[in-house]
């Protein structure tokens, strides 16, 4: 078995933390010293200008490119496709070229698990790979939770997420079913809090009361912050642009927490 971890960051809901989480968590576990991909998986490209490639429309290699030469039986050139950021990690680009994505798959067999294959020889190079999904719940999303162990699920403390949250469960919970039995849920972060408000709060004990005893809720909180999104126009992560902010710590304790969660449990109850 391979020792690499891939873990797709999604939930269907627009705005809600997901790009800005991939890149801080996977740039924090670089700054542990793991070996870190990023793929972005959104037709956006939001995570590709995020990491400072803003005209990502003139790329010419993308992970569009990527699936094209699986779909079409070519050689996967890797080497061409993966981009380097200054903070250590490696990142392969999505721009709008991934939309049409849905289409081409039409007539491929096992559809639903192109990036899965494509992944495969990069898991001996890897500590960790993100994938950073699009806010829908369509093939993309599920070709990242096919190919993924783990999935990280994003929830803004600004409203009630219940809804939402049972549709991504469900299709999760297809997938396991269905796809990828190896997946598993690494855990709810709670992005965009305003701690100022009586909402966040209220909004943070809804979350830990309602999934908590199923789901690992994090105990890292990140707060609203302009600097979370001015390190994002910036390129850089948010401890290379502000590296005391609270945002940074809390980032850092996610990505510890993240970390530590890969590790067997102390199982007390034998000594008992
Ligand atoms: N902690 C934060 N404090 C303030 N603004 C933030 C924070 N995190 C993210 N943002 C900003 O909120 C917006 C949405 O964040 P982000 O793009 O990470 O969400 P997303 O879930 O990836 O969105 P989409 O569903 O469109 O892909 C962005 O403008 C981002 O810069
Ligand atoms: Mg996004």
């Amino acid at each position: 078995m391979s020792k690499c971890k891939v873990i797709a960051v999604a939930n269907q809901k627009g705005g809600v933390g997901k790009t800005t989480t991939t890149e801080n968590v996977a740039i924090g576990l670089a700054r542990n010293g793991k070996e870190v991909l990023i793929i972005d998986f959104d037709p956006q490209g939001d995570l590709t200008a995020c990491l400072g490639w803003k005209n990502n429309d003139a790329l010419e290699n993308t992970v569009s490119t990527m699936l094209d030469d699986y779909i079409n039986d070519k050689d996967i050139r890797y080497a061409s496709l993966i981009l380097k950021h200054e903070e250590d990690v490696d990142v392969i680009p999505a721009n709008i070229e991934l939309a049409d994505f849905e289409m081409r798959l039409v007539s491929v067999i096992n559809r639903e698990q192109v990036l899965s294959s494509c992944l495969e020889p990069l898991r001996n190079r890897y500590d960790y790979i993100l994938i950073d999904c699009p806010p829908s719940l369509g093939m993309l999303t599920v070709n990242a939770l096919s190919a993924a162990d783990q999935v990280l699920i994003p929830v803004q403390a600004q409203y009630l997420p219940a809804k939402g949250m049972t549709k991504l469960l469900q299709t999760i919970n297809k997938v396991q079913r269905k796809i990828n039995s190896n997946l598993t849920i690494a855990g709810v972060a709670i992005t965009l809090a305003d701690m100022k408000t009586n909402l966040a709060k209220s909004t943070i004990e809804t979350i830990r009361d309602s999934f908590g005893r199923n789901i690992r809720v994090f105990d890292s909180v990140i707060p609203v912050a302009t600097k979370a999104g001015e390190a994002s126009i910036s390129g850089k992560s948010i401890y290379s642009y502000a590296k005391d902010s609270k945002v940074a710590s809390a980032y850092s304790l996610l990505t510890d927490e993240l970390i530590s969660s890969g590790k067997p449990k102390q199982r007390n109850d034998f000594e008992r």
